[in-house]
């Protein structure tokens, strides 16, 4: 394999619809939910249909370097044994570019008894946590973070005082969930009141207050923007995550594009995730509505957008200044990605995202070299491009490690053919 044909991918057209099983990776946000609070409880809880992932590797690794005994009996249960502390780990704690693992695990880190410093790769130090800081900081937390991106150094003094806090979760919803989380640890009731009027994917606090509550955590909700979380600590437990609803958009999407039936083993009704909501829209898919709002499904944006390049009538999408902020700036990678298969195809306007579909683009030879820009969604969305236009080449491929380290061989098992080597 030489060093190049490794770092690219091009995608061959199956000319064929897709057809058979794949079923879903479990879901990187409540893997790493679940590793989080299991390793919190004292006691040992086993985590089943869990993600393997880099992104869940850096939580693991991270939680084991704070001395929480975790198992791997197999590719996808994690065994958590915890005594309901976290100790300060050696070093600094390393978590590439993985924004769940980064915030939870800062805002636990108030909980040991020590220093901790939480950082992550060159993406991750361009992705803002001041928001979070400042919390911690009016909690009576001693954090900080110079650039308000990581490194964030934080003296845990083992617990956090009862107290109210707010939160800005406008950059990030991470943020709410990840003092919801620690404050169920705390030495007293904490409130958590959300400030500004915007919040992405507020479903992803309904799946921190589930898997909490998965975990024995007591949680009342007085209004919209405002959470009490009692100091119960956490209960070991048995628990099973779902299946992965943004990976699963990639599946539903190859289906619509291709007229085929690709079984995810899972109905689209029976996720908890926000990136579900997708599913009815991928559905009416080459009928995609004009305007898609996707704060609340954030992460399947990409892959509405590649879909939306092929649809008959072309869609705007709105509600995704936050995709600036995700593994790279997402609204300027899919215009950019976009553009490179045909001149004007994805074009930014402000802050939204315009695609102008062409439903005459299917069967054509346009041959693109895709940046995926070190992230594993412009990588998978894009590839669903290369399953109806030839020469379709996606630089980096291995970055979907991140999330969904099998996807290249899911495609492959569905008859998607690659030149180059798979990584
Ligand atoms: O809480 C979570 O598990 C996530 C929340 C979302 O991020 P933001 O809240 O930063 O928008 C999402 O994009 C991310 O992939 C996972
Ligand atoms: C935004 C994402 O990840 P995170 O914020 O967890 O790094 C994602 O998986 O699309």
């Amino acid at each position: 394999m030489s060093e190049a044909t490794s770092q690219q991918l091009t995608i061959i057209p199956p000319g064929a619809p897709l057809r058979g099983k794949v079923v879903p990776p479990g879901s990187k946000s409540i893997t790493n939910r679940a590793l989080l609070v299991a390793a919190l409880a004292e006691g040992t809880s086993t985590l089943t249909g869990a993600l393997k992932s880099d992104d869940t590797r850096y939580m693991a690794e991270a939680l084991r370097a704070m001395g929480v005994a975790l198992e791997e009996p197999d590719a996808t249960t994690f065994v958590v044994t915890g005594d309901g502390r976290l100790r300060p780990p050696a070093a600094p704690l390393f978590l590439g570019n993985a924004g769940t693992a980064t915030r939870f695990l800062t805002a636990a880190a108030a909980l040991v008894d020590g220093r901790v410093v939480v950082d992550g790769d060159e993406h991750m130090r361009k992705r803002p946590i001041a928001p979070l800081v400042t919390a911690l900081r009016s909690l009576g937390v001693t954090a900080s973070a110079e650039t308000g991106c990581p490194p964030v150094t934080i003296e845990g003094q083992g617990g956090f005082a009862a107290g109210r806090v707010e939160v800005d979760g406008g950059l990030s919803s991470q943020y709410v969930s990840a003092l919801l989380m620690a404050a169920a640890c705390g030495r007293g009731p904490i409130e958590i009141a959300l400030t500004g009027k915007e919040i992405g994917a507020r479903g992803y606090i309904d799946l921190t207050l589930a898997v909490m509550a998965a975990f024995g955590a007591r949680i009342s909700q007085p209004d919209a923007s405002l959470w009490r979380v009692e100091p119960t600590g956490y209960r070991a437990a048995d628990f099973l995550v779902e299946p992965d609803a943004s990976a699963a958009t990639y599946l539903w999407a190859a289906e619509v594009l291709t007229g085929g039936a690709i079984d995810l083993g899972v109905q689209a009704s029976a996720f908890t995730q926000p990136d579900a909501r997708a599913h009815a829209l991928i559905a009416s898919f080459p009928h995609l509505p004009a305007v898609i709002n996707g704060s609340q499904m954030q992460d399947a944006v990409p892959t509405l957008a590649v879909l939306a390049a092929f649809n008959e009538t072309p869609v705007r999408f709105t509600g995704i200044a936050n995709l600036r902020v995700k593994e790279c700036d997402r609204v300027a990678a899919l215009a950019q990605g976009l553009s490179r298969i045909l001149p004007g195809l994805g074009i930014e306007e402000g802050d939204d995202l315009l695609i102008a579909s062409d439903p005459g683009l299917a069967g054509r030879t346009l041959p693109a070299q895709i940046d995926s820009f070190a992230d594993h969604r412009i990588a998978m969305s894009f590839a669903l491009a290369g399953l109806k236009l030839h020469g379709v080449t996606i630089l980096d491929p291995t970055c979907v490690a991140k999330t969904y380290p099998g996807y290249w061989r899911a495609l492959a098992s569905l008859g998607v053919k690659f030149e180059g080597d798979m990584p």
